[in-house]
């Protein structure tokens, strides 16, 4: 799948979205080397901090699948005219599997930019860190 289509995959995921709260959806679609790709939303919570970001809905998804060290590329897109750069939470806890990680990063116009985690969270505390 090309980064193209998995950031047109991650728009998909607005519809399914569950965001009465903020009304801010989020879509997430992760790649794994395999070509698998695990899709995820933002579900949110009358207790609101119990709310799930949608790159972490994907992230689980994929780790309960059985992937852990294989993610090669995330796609995170809302429908804001900013990019919709992964929150703290997300960031700590791609980190823990994929220091590595690509990001696509997209606006509400489907244009988006690419970097990595290293370049969202640089010098992460990982599990290397409690050695
Ligand atoms: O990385 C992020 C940041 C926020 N949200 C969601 C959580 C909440 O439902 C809404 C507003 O914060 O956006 C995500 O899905 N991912
Ligand atoms: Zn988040």
């Amino acid at each position: 799948m090309t980064d193209r289509e998995l950031v047109d995959l991650a728009f998909t995921m607005l519809d399914r979205s569950y965001v009465p709260y903020s009304r801010f959806p989020v879509g997430a679609a992760l790649a794994c080397t395999d070509g698998t790709v695990f899709t995820g939303c933002n579900v949110e919570n009358a207790a609101y901090g119990s709310t799930l970001c949608a790159e972490r809905t994907a992230l689980v998804k994929a780790v309960s699948e059985g992937h852990r060290d294989d993610f090669e590329r995330l796609a995170v897109v809302g429908n804001s005219t900013d990019y919709c750069w992964p929150c703290g939470a997300c960031r700590q806890m791609l980190y823990e599997f994929s220091p590595r990680l690509t990001l696509l990063v997209a606006r509400s116009d489907r244009q988006y930019v690419k970097l990595t985690l290293a370049e969202l969270l640089p010098h992460g505390f990982g599990p290397r860190s409690l050695d």
